[in-house]
């Protein structure tokens, strides 16, 4: 980014225009005090406050997220990738997502933890999209769910924030729908900018509590931002968003090859956990793991 670039919002802690992203760590971060709700997520919007959301997807990530202040966490449905191998998001199943959504709500006291509803569990109609959210709120004991879709989805919206249950809506490149898309493109650009606005606002209209929206120009995202009440939280949409997601393997370096522009890394977990394997390796080949210190007499 060029220097005479204007930035809306100060300096992020974590982030900032740093060389070497890893080694300092940020300012010290405070502890969630309480409870997270929706409204919270408003009143920063309100405030001009960004908020930093992750996914996490099982127990230890989900505390240390939690501890570290994160106030958002996001079960994804890119537990497809992450969790279970698949080559997109599409294959993973309700029944796979539930038992990761019910180890990161049992992990967490303050954060509020919100289910990606998987491909397939809510397209059909919004009678399926309240079935479904039902389903993660009851065996996943999750505080929200998410689903990707813009102004054809806003009776499910509705029905699924009628039923008691919060919805945050998903727009922009939308990876469930990656073969109607023609594949992971930026979304927005140009004419169809008009379409996500009115996306946005349609799910807004329908109770959405927050929108992501993925891989949309930062001028659009940033009008978006300006129009609704309700806060978006970006990935690829540029600085003027309310909140930032990333996937948290992603931002911490432990996906390994190439990795989307939008993905910033902060740590290098793969490195770290290569080292870690070898080490052990050799030690245990050498005999010197474990030593007296590891041993029971
Ligand atoms: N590990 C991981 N991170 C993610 O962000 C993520 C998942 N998995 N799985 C589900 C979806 C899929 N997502 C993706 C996947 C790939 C691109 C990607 O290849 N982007 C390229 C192409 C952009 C272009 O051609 O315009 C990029 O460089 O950003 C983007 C989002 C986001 N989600
Ligand atoms: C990248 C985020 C927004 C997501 O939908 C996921 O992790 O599945
Ligand atoms: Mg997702």
């Amino acid at each position: 980014m060029s220097s005479d670039t204007p930035r809306t919002h100060s300096e992020n802690p974590t982030g900032g225009e740093t060389p070497a992203p890893y080694g300092q760590p940020p300012a010290e971060q405070a502890p969630l005090r309480k409870r997270v709700r929706i409204h919270h997520l408003r009143e920063m919007k309100e405030r001009g406050e960004p908020w930093p959301m992750l996914t996490a997807y099982d127990t230890y990530t989900a505390r240390l997220f939690e501890d570290a202040g994160i106030p958002v966490l996001l079960v994804g449905d890119s537990a497809a990738n992450t969790v279970y191998g698949y080559e997109s998001s599409l294959p993973v199943t309700v029944d796979e997502m539930l038992p990761l959504v019910r180890a990161v709500t049992r992990s967490v006291s303050k954060a509020l933890v919100v289910a990606d509803l998987p491909f397939g569990s809510y397209q059909a109609s919004p009678e399926q999209a309240v079935a479904t959210s039902a389903r993660f709120m009851k065996e996943g004991r999750a505080h929200a769910v998410k689903l990707e879709g813009g102004r054809r989805f806003a009776p499910h919206v509705e029905a699924v924030t009628a039923a008691g249950v919060p919805v945050m809506g998903h727009i922009g490149f939308t990876p469930q729908s990656e073969h109607n898309l023609g594949g992971y493109r930026v979304q927005g650009r140009g004419a169809s900018g008009d379409g996500l606005i009115a996306d946005a606002l349609a799910l807004q209209d329908a109770g959405a509590f927050a929108v992501v929206m993925e891989m949309v120009p930062a001028e659009v995202a940033k009008q978006i931002t300006h129009e609704l009440r309700i806060p978006t939280v970006g990935i690829g949409a540029g600085p003027d968003c309310d909140a930032q997601v990333l996937v948290w393997q992603d931002m911490a370096g432990l996906r390994t090859g190439r990795v989307p522009r939008f993905v910033k890394q902060y740590a290098d977990l793969a490195g770290a956990l290569t080292t870690a394997a070898k080490t052990f390796a050799d030690e245990v080949r050498q005999r010197s793991f474990p030593t007296a210190e590891h041993t029971f007499h």
